[in-house]
């Protein structure tokens, strides 16, 4: 079959959106599983990551398809992936020294794989979601003694 704005070559809940963001990206199947592999393995050889991932993931097939079914949904609206990743991440304690060296490597690995607009796509995402995931992370570690009290004037 080939692809075209109407009929694109991937399995999606809104087919003709995943066709136009294809076109305008050059994102597929093939690239996406492409960069999940290659960011994965330098992860893996990544001396503040790899010791988080490898407490966690003894797998590693399943984790990869995963996160290429989660990047289908997130730059082609496929919605192929259907979990929760804030409860994933809540209990690991990542600060932001692990977000940025997380967001140095997946840039690095999307402007090495993809086409420069299909980089640009896929990295304001990447980053957006590492916002959001930081934020929920800061707040699972936060002890309830840590919140400050807010009082007003009126109650002092
Ligand atoms: C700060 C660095 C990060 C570390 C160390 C990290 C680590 C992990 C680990 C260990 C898992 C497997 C959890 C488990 O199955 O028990 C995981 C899953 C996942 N991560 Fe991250 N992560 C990081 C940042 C991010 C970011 C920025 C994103 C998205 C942009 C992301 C997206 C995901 C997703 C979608 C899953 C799969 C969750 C599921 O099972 O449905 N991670 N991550």
């Amino acid at each position: 079959m080939v692809a075209n704005a109407s009929t694109p070559a991937i399995a999606s809940a809104r087919p003709e959106m995943t066709a136009a963001l294809m076109d305008e990206t050059g994102l597929d199947d093939d690239v996406l599983r492409e960069l999940v592999h290659r960011f994965y393995d330098w992860v893996r050889a990544d001396p503040v990551l790899a010791p988080i991932f490898v407490a966690r993931i003894t797998d590693w097939a399943p984790h990869l398809d995963r996160m290429v079914a989660f990047w289908s949904s997130v730059t082609l609206m496929t919605g192929r992936y259907h979990g929760r990743p804030v409860p994933k991440h809540a209990p690991l304690r990542l600060g932001s020294a692990h977000f940025d060296r997380w967001l140095a490597l997946f840039r690095t690995a999307a402007r090495y794989v993809c086409t420069p607009a299909g980089a640009e796509h896929v990295i304001a995402r990447a980053e957006r979601i590492a916002r959001s995931l930081h934020m929920a992370c800061t707040d699972a570690c936060m002890a309830p003694g840590d919140i400050p009290v807010l009082r007003s004037a009126a109650a002092e």
